[in-house]
């Protein structure tokens, strides 16, 4: 999942640590970065020699000194000292200027929204030459923290917890899907009415795709599969008067949630709204989840940016991530949005539905775990 990503972000970790290697190899021989840092921050140890042909990585060995006689297996106090005054653990502007514009255009191929490749680079800059460079040893912890950082900043906007806020909910919980056709939607219904039967809640799907030919007969598989209630009127009948019936039957039946697909996109955004308002009238949703495909990129980002304009939402699914390389929707969605990704569809099966963990996701992203 989100290699094609995870190999870019780590070209510019790759990036960084040679353009401050190549600094490193041209320093003069002479212990002349004694005074001030371009940082403006006072030497600390104006005596330290330097040593040009070192990198940055190799800049806290333990020489055997014995200046300040700390641990072998730490950098000595004098060590850190040193880098710091000679310079290699500073990233300067112009170290920083190629690997990002070589992240920037990394992002972009990947997928991601343009606002949301700024927004990453901006922090990855500011934390990069900002105060936080003096608590890390190497170019490649900079860069690591930088990086976490920024996505982390973008991943995770808006996120809450969907378990928590089923919980707390009175019953029966009522949530509406949205999107386009042909991304998984249905499924995605499937895959959460398993999710939520195995937290021990019950819950009932309601066809309100009256649109569609054949919408009922699709989804009528999963619950029979599931074996689950499934509501459903005739072809073209009111999807708000379906969804209303799927909240009544939840009420008679003492059922935990209800599931309400819909036609998704019609034929202009006023039809959408019009739907999702007169569903909102009548049945008064709890949540309202836009599903799409991880796998559609940037076109899953601008339909996410519009159904999110024509009817509010309050968070998204996107499916067939066991698919996609890019990793540029996931990226995206929250932070164009402004509402979270609450789960990933993870393969075919009623189980591949992860839950979003933005944590996880930029650990995963960056090699840490
Ligand atoms: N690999 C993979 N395939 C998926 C995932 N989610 C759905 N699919 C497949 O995508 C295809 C379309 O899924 P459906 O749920 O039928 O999608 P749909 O036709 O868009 O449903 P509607 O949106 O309701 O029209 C099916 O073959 C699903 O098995 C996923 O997370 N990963």
């Amino acid at each position: 999942m989100f290699d094609g990503l995870k190999d870019k972000l780590s070209g510019f970790r790759k990036d960084v640590e040679e353009s401050t290697d190549v600094e490193d190899a041209e320093e003069p021989d002479e212990p002349e970065s004694a005074g001030t840092t371009e940082s403006g921050a006072a030497e600390p140890n104006a005596e330290a020699p330097a040593e040009p042909s070192e990198t940055v990585d190799a800049d806290t060995r333990d020489e055997g000194d014995g200046t300040d006689g700390s641990d072998d297996n730490e950098p000595s106090t004098f060590q850190r000292a040193k880098a710091f005054a000679t310079g290699r653990i500073i990233i300067e502007e112009e170290d920083l200027e190629e690997p990002l514009w070589n992240l920037e255009m990394a992002l972009l191929e990947s997928d991601v929204e343009m606002s949301v490749a700024e927004r990453i680079l901006d922090t990855v800059r500011e934390k990069m030459l900002g105060e936080s460079r003096k608590q890390v040893e190497t170019t490649g912890e900079l860069v690591e923290a930088a990086l976490h950082d920024a996505l982390l900043d973008v991943i995770a906007v808006g996120q809450f917890d969907f378990e928590d806020r089923i919980a707390e909910a009175d019953k029966p919980v009522t949530i509406v899907f949205t999107g386009v056709n042909g991304v998984g939607k249905t499924t995605s219904i499937a895959k959460l009415s398993e999710w939520l039967a195995d937290r021990g809640y019950s819950s009932v799907m309601a066809n309100g795709d009256t649109y569609r030919a054949g919408a009922n007969e699709q989804i009528r598989e999963h619950a029979d599969r599931l074996d689950r209630e499934l509501i459903s009127h005739d072809q073209g009948g009111d999807p708000a008067a379906v969804i209303y019936d799927g909240v009544e039957y939840a009420e008679a039946n003492d059922i935990d949630v209800v599931l309400g697909d819909t036609a998704g996109r019609l034929h202009t955004s006023d039809d959408l709204m019009a739907q999702l308002e007169k569903i909102d009238r009548v049945v008064d949703p709890d949540m309202t989840l836009f599903v799409d495909e991880a796998v559609a990129g940037q076109d899953a980002v601008n339909r996410a940016k519009e159904f999110n304009d024509a009817a509010a939402i309050d968070g998204a699914i996107l499916t067939k991530a066991d698919a996609d390389s890019s990793g540029g929707a996931a990226i995206s969605v929250a932070y164009v949005t402004g509402k979270p990704i609450l789960f990933l569809g993870t393969g075919q099966g009623y189980d591949d539905l992860t839950l979003f963990q933005p944590e996880e996701l930029v650990a995963s992203l960056l090699g840490e775990d």
